[in-house]
């Protein structure tokens, strides 16, 4: 067992590596080259919130220390960002080429170098592996893996443990000391394979499930015009034993679903499918605020409340948020909006309480799906509202409580009559 490894990016998914490695009984540098980033986790605080952290952090004692600069390992594992460049939907691979660059001086013979940053099919032998040779060093001399991380915001530590994982090897023996690795905490099975499938696999696991919500959307749009509720009908359907239809929404968010399928395309001319559910999945804030707008006809100089600005219920992540289209969109068109979500501390709109938000409003769009929000009393928000109109595109509010509460009730993709 190789004793000392170095985690590149300490985010969402390179810290719950970290220190999972770290109580697996490596000693592990965390490398992170924002400042902030390290200071906290040296002083025994969590950069952000997930499950399970802090109890590793606290665990891990001496295996683990944060750090801004890279030192010598046996394992270097790379978890940087991989961010869409906005105009061009081409990938950034900016932070995964610094990455390699700071591993260049500290690398030696045999060291295994890891990539898990999702990245467009190649981009280990076409960018990472060049990079790593300006140490003098050949491929041969020290090993390269590909392994993609898999787990879910929310249940990250859980799935980090438990889901199976892909391991690709740039030859067979980088891929059996990579699976050594991931053995000392992964629970699932570890299956081998080579550099490029693994990095294809990734983006195909992502862009499977993009195509799937977009089915659920369109279905959802054909089931308003016919007049049928499609939360029922996708209920009905997926009792088929070989039928599993995803949930409609506002849209697809998220660092990953909304940007893989992108880069499984970048070098390609083919994916019209795919690009197609990209556009069908982009355009539905469109389509939540052009219901918004029927609900809101007669009303002059309307607001509007926004239940939820992360990207999904339960987590504090906006990053690609259906919501900042949705707000963006509604406030071109004169409306006032106001938000509200008990999770996010940071977003590019101010955020209220649920007072403020709701206070004086003519609409409540939910746009997230936090569990919280099933709580909420329409008793008691439709006190401080102008006009009692809600539009669910989630499917999480009790209909009959907000009906009862005097609440006009629109929930999307159900066509039946108000
Ligand atoms: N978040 C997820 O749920 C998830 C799931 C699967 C895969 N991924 C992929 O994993 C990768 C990391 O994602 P994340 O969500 O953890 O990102 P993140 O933004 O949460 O964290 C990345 C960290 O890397 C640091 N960093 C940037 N450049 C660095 C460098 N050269 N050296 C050291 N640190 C550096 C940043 O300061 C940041 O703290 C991405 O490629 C992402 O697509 C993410
Ligand atoms: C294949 C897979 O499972 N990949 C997961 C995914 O994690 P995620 O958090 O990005 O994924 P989701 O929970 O699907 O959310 C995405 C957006 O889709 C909306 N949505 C979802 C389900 C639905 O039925 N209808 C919807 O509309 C939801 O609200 C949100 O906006 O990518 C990670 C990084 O690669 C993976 O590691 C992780 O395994």
């Amino acid at each position: 067992m190789p004793k000392k490894i170095c985690v590149l990016g300490l985010g969402y998914i390179g810290l719950p590596t970290a220190l999972l490695l770290a109580n697996s009984g490596y000693s592990v540098t965390g490398v992170d080259i924002n400042e902030k980033v390290v200071k906290t986790l040296n002083s025994g605080e969590l950069p952000f919130k997930e499950p399970g952290l802090r109890e590793l952090l606290e665990n891990a004692g001496k295996n683990f220390t944060a750090k801004t600069q890279v030192e010598r390992a046996d394992v270097f594992i790379v978890a940087v960002p991989t961010p869409i460049e906005k105009f061009t939907k081409v990938s950034d691979l900016s932070y995964v080429r610094l990455a390699s660059e700071m591993i260049v001086p500290v690398l030696k013979q045999k060291n295994l170098v890891i990539l898990e940053s999702t990245v467009p099919p190649g981009t280990g032998e076409r960018l990472v592996i060049p990079i790593l040779e300006k140490s003098g060093l050949e491929i041969g001399d020290f090993y390269f893996a590909y392994c993609p991380e898999r787990a879910i915001p929310g249940r990250t530590l859980y799935e980090m443990v438990h889901n199976d994982r892909v391991v690709g090897g740039y030859d067979q023996l980088s891929g059996k000391l990579a699976k050594e690795v991931y053995a000392s905490f992964v629970k699932g099975e570890i299956h081998i394979t080579d550099l490029k499938t693994a990095e294809f696999v990734k983006l195909i696991e992502n862009t499977y499930r993009d195509v799937n919500i977009a089915l659920a959307n369109e279905f959802a749009l054909i089931a308003e015009e016919c007049g049928i509720d499609v939360w029922k009908a996708i209920e009905l359907a997926n009792r088929h034993p070989r039928v599993n239809i995803l949930n409609p929404g506002p849209g697809v968010g998220g660092h990953c679903i909304a940007i893989d399928p992108w880069f499984l395309t970048e070098h390609t001319t083919r994916g019209k499918l795919v690009l197609m559910a990209r556009d069908v999945n982009d355009y539905m804030p469109n389509y939540v605020l052009q219901n918004v707008r029927k609900m809101l006809e007669s009303i002059r100089d309307a607001t509007i409340t926004v239940f939820g600005v992360a990207y999904k219920g339960n987590v504090d992540d906006t990053r690609e948020t259906p919501a900042l289209k949705f707000i963006r969109l509604a406030k071109n068109e004169g409306y006032e909006v106001k938000c509200y979500d008990p999770y996010v501390s940071e977003f590019e709109f101010e955020l209220c309480s649920l007072e403020d938000a709701v206070r004086e409003s003519d609409c409540i769009v939910v746009m997230t799906d936090h569990s919280v929000f099933k709580e909420i009393d329409p008793n008691y928000v439709g006190k401080f509202m102008r006009h009692k109109q809600i539009l669910d595109t989630r499917n999480i509010v009790n209909r009959e409580k907000w009906n009862r509460a005097g609440f006009k009730v629109k929930v999307l993709g159900d066509g039946r009559k108000v």
